[in-house]
């Protein structure tokens, strides 16, 4: 049970911690463009292993990756350093693709050379456009884009939040791209089996006044953590290790995330079982007209930007 997270920057060294504290794997590969970076951090976590299940944690280079059951890939450019971080550039997160598509097209075929039978999971940002370069890369279809998980998490922590509930509780998705045409699953979410709109009801609230500053707080959560510490790492890290946990040990647990849709052409996220092939099979959520239509508006975001960048 090995996991591989390539790039040491404060993703990845977040996605580390979080799979060691989690006791995520028997093992963790740390590669970096900086190797004397990615040394440092494995020595770091390493030193706290001995209080948790059994751990080996090593930096290596890219040949270290075989074997892994799963490889995070978290190198690039992040929000604050390539300018994103402006809640009214409806691009958001896009504006990123051109460089990290570079970097991907350098380091996707050394990470697919090495973990062959590795499913590979996407975080940099754009996760789902840069999921499809490194499912044409790569040549078979184990890939993941983080997607949406995170932003579902947000979502159900912020309803939690209002109704005062557990967000563990909660029951809500958010579904397409990981960016500013997310798509909000009001119509499916849920609270102890009761819709959220019919909660909104009973405490005499109305459902079109509580979904804007909702949707915002989520939408631009990792802007607001940029504002307050450079940049969001430790809920993706969670979040990551979780994924891993969820593909090396087959699970087949059902999750909001990223995989390649043939009926759009595109990767975005969907309610999807996952397992030691990466996503096995997705499930088409109940939804309302509004919803379907932002779910097909945000593949086309997700489209136009990948359109972009494979003419220049
Ligand atoms: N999917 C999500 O939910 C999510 C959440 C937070 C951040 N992110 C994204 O994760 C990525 C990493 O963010 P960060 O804060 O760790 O950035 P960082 O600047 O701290 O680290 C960047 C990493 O990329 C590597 N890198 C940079 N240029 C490279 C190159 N040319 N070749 C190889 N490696 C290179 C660096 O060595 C470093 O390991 C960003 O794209 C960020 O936007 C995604």
């Amino acid at each position: 049970m090995k996991i591989g997270i390539v790039g040491t920057g404060n993703v990845g060294s977040a996605c580390a911690m979080a799979a060691a504290v989690r006791g995520s794997a028997r093992e963790i590969v740390l590669v970096n463009r900086t190797r004397k970076t990615a040394d440092a951090v494995a020595a770091d976590i390493q030193y706290g292993t001995p209080l948790g299940r059994r751990l080996d944690i090593v930096a290596g280079d890219y040949d270290a990756l075989k074997g892994a059951g799963v490889v995070v890939i978290t190198s690039g450019m992040n929000e604050k350093a390539g300018g994103a971080t402006n809640r009214n550039d409806p691009e958001g997160r896009l504006r990123l693709l051109g460089k990290n598509a570079e970097i991907y097209r350098d380091i996707v075929p050394r990470i697919a050379g090495a973990a062959a039978g590795a499913v590979l999971l996407v975080v940099t940002d754009p996760p789902d456009p840069l999921a499809d370069i490194t499912r044409e890369i790569a040549g078979h279809s184990r890939v993941l884009s983080a997607g949406t998980f995170l932003d579902s998490l947000r979502f159900r922590i912020h309803l939690g939040r209002h109704f005062d509930i557990d967000p563990a509780s909660v029951e809500a998705q958010v579904v397409g791209e990981h960016g500013t045409s997310q798509v909000f699953l009001w119509s499916s979410a849920r609270i102890g089996g009761i819709p959220v709109p019919a909660l909104c009801e009973q405490r005499g609230e109305k459902l079109e006044k509580v979904r804007p500053a909702l949707e915002d707080a989520v939408r631009y959560a990792n802007i607001a953590i940029i504002e307050g510490h450079d940049a969001s790492q430790y809920g993706i890290g969670i979040a990551s290790a979780r994924i891993c946990e969820i593909v090396l040990a087959d699970e087949h647990a059902i999750i909001p995330i990223g995989s390649f849709q043939d009926s759009v052409g595109v990767f975005l996220s969907l309610p999807s079982v996952v397992g030691r092939i990466g996503v096995v099979k997705t499930a088409e959520p109940a939804m309302s007209d509004e919803e379907r239509e932002q779910l097909a508006s945000s593949a086309n975001s997700i489209r136009q930007a990948l359109d972009r960048i494979r003419k220049s």
